[in-house]
């Protein structure tokens, strides 16, 4: 049964509308925690516009199940990372500006500046995970470099569940596949929700975790937070 990490990126978005500590960040992950969550997940972007790095410190402090920072591994991400020290890191290939992650990493290009990283971290006791598309060539790539983890990006999978459901999970059940085969664990995440992660958990073998921000929250605007990560986890199970 694949873990549930709740992204809060969208708490802290809500919290910086109005510049002061509502909804509180660290209050409503820990809540997140109690109602049953296995993780939470932040990506915080150079700009801090959701999450600053300064709550990647206080999470750290108090999440008591797994903290998995994502992001692209600049400067700035890097000497985070260093400092807080998260259970996982997931290394995402976003541009400064990007609005949302947007693609997966191309592992045969920067095949050399992921393994560095992944040693990097490696050696500091953190598990690494590389973001990638459900692409055979990309998931042997990430093998090279020696991380533990992929992450399949699964932005393609949600918009084509809504029309085909076999069509759309097709080629990441391949890429699990390969990646099992390759060692690798297999994570997921970006656009997963109540209506699409059930089928995605059922198919996909051998997942380990999915982590969820976007549509948990807003799904939560209508059902409560409590009854939506208990939700999830009954998909999952
Ligand atoms: C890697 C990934 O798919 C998520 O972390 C997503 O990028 C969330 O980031 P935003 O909340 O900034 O959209
Ligand atoms: N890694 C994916 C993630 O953390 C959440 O993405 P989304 O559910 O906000 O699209």
């Amino acid at each position: 049964m694949a873990i549930l990490s709740v992204n809060v990126n969208k708490i802290a978005t809500l919290r910086n509308a109005r510049g002061g500590n509502v909804p509180d960040l660290l209050k409503v992950s820990a809540d997140i925690e109690r109602f049953g969550a296995q993780g939470i997940t932040i990506h915080p972007r150079p700009d801090e516009r959701h999450i600053r790095y300064q709550d990647a410190r206080d999470l750290k402090r108090m999440v008591t199940t797994e903290l998995n920072i994502e992001g692209n591994p600049i400067e700035s991400f890097v000497k985070l990372v260093e400092e807080v020290r998260p259970h996982q890191v997931t290394l995402v290939p976003d541009a400064v500006d990007a609005i949302t992650s947007n693609a997966g990493w191309d592992t045969v290009k920067n095949k050399n500046f992921l393994k560095e990283m992944v040693d990097h971290f490696k050696s500091m006791g953190i598990r690494t995970s590389i973001f990638v598309d459900p692409v055979l060539e990309m998931v042997e790539g990430a093998a090279k470099t020696g991380v533990d983890r992929i992450e399949l990006y699964t932005e393609d999978y949600a918009i084509g569940y809504v029309k085909d459901p076999e069509a759309a999970i097709k080629p990441y059940v391949e890429a699990a596949e390969a990646a099992h085969d390759l060692s690798l664990g297999i994570n997921a995440g970006h656009d997963l929700s109540l209506d699409n992660i059930e089928y995605f958990s059922k198919h996909i073998p051998n997942l380990k975790e999915v982590s969820i921000g976007h549509a948990l929250i807003s799904e939560s605007l209508y059902l409560g937070l409590e009854n939506v990560v208990n939700m999830y986890k009954k998909k999952l199970s």
